[in-house]
């Protein structure tokens, strides 16, 4: 089996949950996605990090990241993934308001100005934890120069209407669920 079939099961197998949800833009939804059960998984997580390094592999970025907390655990795989692959990848976290006290960065780790960055989520429904991210990003100087989730939910005509390049290895047509 390939990496992208693995995870896919172990999607399927551990994160779809069916039930009465309210999304975080406020939408209701008859069944959620829980891929923290999977990007916090200690056999899954190395495979989200190689399925999106294969999903982004022909773009040029040497930073991964986006809005906690989703995105966290998929910007680390993606980081150890790349190491495991002999590649240096840098990973940061874009907080969801300003830190008051301490350095007071929004977006945590190493430096992104002037770095060409990807955006990334582990699924995006309207689109808009994700470009909450790069607009942090590029306010701080970067350059970003796509977005990746893992599952694509509904994001993407805003995602292209910002202009967007947009990567995602599953769509919920991948899980049965359109
Ligand atoms: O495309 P959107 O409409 O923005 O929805 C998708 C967002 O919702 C979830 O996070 P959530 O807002 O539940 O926050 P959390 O990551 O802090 O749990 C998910 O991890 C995405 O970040
Ligand atoms: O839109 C959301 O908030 C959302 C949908 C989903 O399936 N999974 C998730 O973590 N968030």
């Amino acid at each position: 089996m390939s990496d992208r079939e693995e995870l896919l099961q172990e999607i399927k197998d551990r994160a779809v949950v069916h039930g009465d949800f309210t999304l975080s833009s406020g939408r209701r939804a008859s069944w959620y996605v829980d891929l923290r059960r999977v990007t916090l998984d200690g056999a899954a997580a190395p495979l989200v990090g190689r399925v999106m390094l294969d999903a982004t592999a022909d773009l040029d970025y040497d930073a991964v990241g986006g809005l906690t907390l989703g995105a966290d655990p998929v910007a680390t795989a993606m980081l150890h993934a790349a190491a495991a692959r002999g590649r240096r990848l840098d990973a940061f976290v874009v907080r969801k308001a300003d830190k008051r006290h301490g350095l007071q960065r929004r977006i945590e780790g190493p430096d992104v100005a002037g770095r060409r960055v990807l955006a990334v989520e582990d699924t995006s429904t309207t689109g808009g934890s994700v470009l909450t991210a790069v607009e942090a990003l590029r306010a701080a100087g970067a350059e970003v120069v796509a977005v990746a989730t893992i599952l694509e939910r509904g994001a993407a005509p805003r995602i292209a209407a910002e202009g967007l390049e947009y990567r995602h290895p599953y769509t919920v047509a991948d899980l049965g669920l359109d």
